[in-house]
């Protein structure tokens, strides 16, 4: 099974308040960019797919695992990166403590621990503050550690959810970067709702709204949606406006 992530007629709800059912997602090698307003269900897809919220119904494979028999997610969860949205630290920690404690967490053997977290400080422009207390970094500077927690254990699936939030043009532009290079050897799977931030690194393009999938496909293809005389400054904001209008489209 080539596709990192299968998921079919997944259903999620936080109390009577239904966020999706009836769902289907597939997610391929290479960079998938989850676009979708605020609200969309994005976050809470991403924490079906890492295991932090169970589906209540549907099936879900991630790296070719079923992730919701007993067992099947502890088999692969040393195989995944995840930044969440918030990332959570221990303020008095350094930056390098930080990671390497994301890298002990999943299981990297002892001895390899220092030269992966080097790694990863160096992909994320961090070496420099590897020293630094992370309660004493700004938040742009915060979510950079955060993603090099993500990835210090070189997962097959990297999965973030808004990666973007916080940086500044230039960090946006190196953010770029650290995912096509990851995605050379693993999986991206990266939230946002900033349409412009897909166009340089998607391979594909899901966009999610009000639960449902309105589009799967590339960056030309959404571009290619794109209906004369509705918002947007370029054809991709005005495909992806057109996305949300329209209900299930395929590319
Ligand atoms: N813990 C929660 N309890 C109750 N409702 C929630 C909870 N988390 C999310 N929701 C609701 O579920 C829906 C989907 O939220 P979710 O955070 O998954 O969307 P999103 O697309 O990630 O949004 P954003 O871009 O604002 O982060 C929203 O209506 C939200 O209010």
């Amino acid at each position: 099974m080539d596709e990192a992530i299968i998921g079919h007629g997944l259903a999620q709800r936080y109390g009577k308040r239904s966020v999706f059912r009836d769902l289907d997602v597939v997610v391929s090698p290479g960079v998938t960019v989850l676009l979708g307003p605020n609200g969309a269900g994005k976050t809470t897809l991403l924490h079906t797919i890492v295991g932090l919220k169970r589906p209540e119904a549907g099936s879900l494979h991630v790296l070719g695992r079923d992730v919701l028999r007993r067992g099947g997610l502890r088999s692969v969860a040393a195989r995944i990166g995840f930044l969440p949205q918030v990332v959570s630290h221990y303020p008095g920690y350094t930056v390098r403590d930080s990671v390497a404690y994301a890298a002990w967490l999943k299981g990297v053997p002892e001895r390899d621990i220092a030269t992966k977290v080097d790694r990863a400080l160096g992909l994320m422009s961090l070496s420099g503050r590897a020293r630094s207390r992370m309660g004493s970094l700004s938040g742009g500077l915060l979510r950079r550690a955060g993603i090099a927690q993500a990835i210090v254990h070189e997962p097959e699936l990297l999965v973030l959810d808004e990666p973007a939030a916080g940086l500044d043009p230039q960090q946006r532009i190196e953010l770029r970067r650290v995912l096509r290079k990851v995605a050379g050897s693993a999986t991206v799977l990266v939230s946002t709702h900033v349409v412009d931030d897909a166009r340089h690194v998607a391979d594909t393009i899901i966009v999610l709204d009000d639960g449902a999938v309105v589009f799967t496909g590339t960056v030309a293809g959404l571009e290619g949606l794109a209906m004369p005389g509705v918002d947007g400054d370029n054809d991709l904001e005005r495909g992806y406006v057109t996305a949300l209008r329209q209900t299930a489209v395929r590319a």
